[in-house]
C-alpha cells in the first residue's frame, strides 16, 4: 500500500535521510525507530507530502503521492508529535473543521465528531478551547481528527507523549483494531516496549540510513538479546550512559 523507494533528503547539502526504502502493507503495523536526529521526522514529512525529497519516491497504492497530493491526503490520517492545531477552536469545532476539509457531510460529521470525543473521554470539554486542554487531551483530539475520515493509511508520530496509563492502553488496543480492519500503520516512537508489543515489523534508522528491517522477534533472536530495547542499544546507541550520568553529576558537584 505504502512504498518508500530510495528516499534521500539533504538539507543544504547535508544528508538527513539516505536511500531509505520500505513498505507498509494493509493490516501491518510498522515501527520506525531511531535515535534523535536519525531522520524519522524528515521521512514522515516527506511521506505526508509536507517536504519534497531530494531524490526517491513515495508511492501509495502504486502511484507517486506527488501526482495527486490531495487524493493521497484523503486516504491519510496523520497524528503529529505535537498539537500545532487551531488552539482557539474547541475540540468539537476542530473536528468539524477537519471533517469539512475531508468532505464529510454535515449530519454524519456532527454525529461522528461527538461520538469520537465521547469515546476519547473529551465529551465534557468538547466546547472548551483546545488551548485549555492538557497535553494528553490535545493528543486525543489529534487522534480523533486523524480518524475522522476513516483513512486507509495512518501515521503516528510519538502518539503516546502525554497520554496517561489508561489512554496509552486504549491507544495500543486501537492500533491493533485498526490493523485488523486492514489499515496500514506507520508508528514512530521511542517507547520500545510498546513498539515490541504491537509492531509486526520494525525499521531501525541511524544517521539517515536503515540498519534493520525485521520483526521484533527476528531481531531479538538473531542478535541473541532479550528485548527490542537491548537490540536498539546494540545497533545504534553504543554509549556508556551510566558513565555519562556519573560525569554529569560530577560536573554539577564541581568535581570534574
Ligand atoms: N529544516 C532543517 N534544516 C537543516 N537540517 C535539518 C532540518 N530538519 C532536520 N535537519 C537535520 O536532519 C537530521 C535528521 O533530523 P530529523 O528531525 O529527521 O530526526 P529525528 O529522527 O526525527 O529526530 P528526533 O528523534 O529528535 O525527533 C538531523 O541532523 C537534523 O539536524
Amino acid at each position: 500500500m505504502l512504498e518508500v523507494q530510495n528516499l534521500s533528503k539533504r538539507y543544504r547539502g547535508i544528508p538527513a535521510v539516505e536511500d531509505v526504502s520500505f513498505r507498509v502493507r494493509p493490516g501491518e503495523i510498522v515501527g520506525y525507530l531511531g535515535p534523535n536526529g536519525s531522520g524519522k521526522s524528515t521521512t514522515v514529512k516527506i511521506i505526508t507530502g509536507i517536504l519534497e525529497p531530494s531524490s526517491g519516491h513515495v508511492l501509495f497504492e502504486g502511484r507517486d503521492i506527488q501526482e495527486n497530493l490531495t487524493g493521497f491526503r484523503a486516504a491519510l490520517g496523520y497524528v503529529p508529535e505535537e498539537a500545532h492545531v487551531y488552539t482557539h477552536l474547541s475540540g468539537l469545532e476542530y473536528l468539524q473543521l477537519v471533517g469539512r476539509l475531508r468532505g464529510i457531510e454535515e449530519r454524519p460529521l456532527e454525529e461522528r465528531a461527538n461520538r469520537l470525543l465521547e469515546l476519547l473521554w473529551l465529551r465534557s470539554s468538547r466546547h472548551s478551547p483546545i488551548s485549555s486542554y492538557s497535553k494528553g487531551m490535545k493528543q486525543r483530539v489529534l487522534l480523533a481528527a486523524a480518524l475522522m475520515h476513516n483513512p486507509r493509511l495512518l501515521i503516528f508520530d510519538e502518539p503516546l507523549s502525554g497520554l496517561d496509563v489508561v489512554s496509552a492502553r486504549l491507544f495500543k488496543d486501537l492500533l491493533c483494531e485498526l490493523a485488523s480492519e486492514g489499515k496500514a500503520i506507520l508508528y514512530i516512537s521511542h517507547v520500545l516496549e510498546v513498539v515490541e508489543q504491537v509492531c509486526d515489523r520494525v525499521i531501525v534508522l541511524s544517521q539517515g540510513k536503515i540498519l534493520a528491517d525485521a520483526a521484533p522477534s527476528e531481531l531479538t533472536s538473531l542478535m541473541k538479546l532479550s528485548t527490542l530495547e537491548n537490540v536498539f542499544a546494540q545497533l545504534v546507541q553504543q554509549q556508556d550512559t551510566k558513565a555519562i550520568a556519573s560525569e554529569l553529576v560530577n560536573t554539577i558537584r564541581g568535581n570534574a
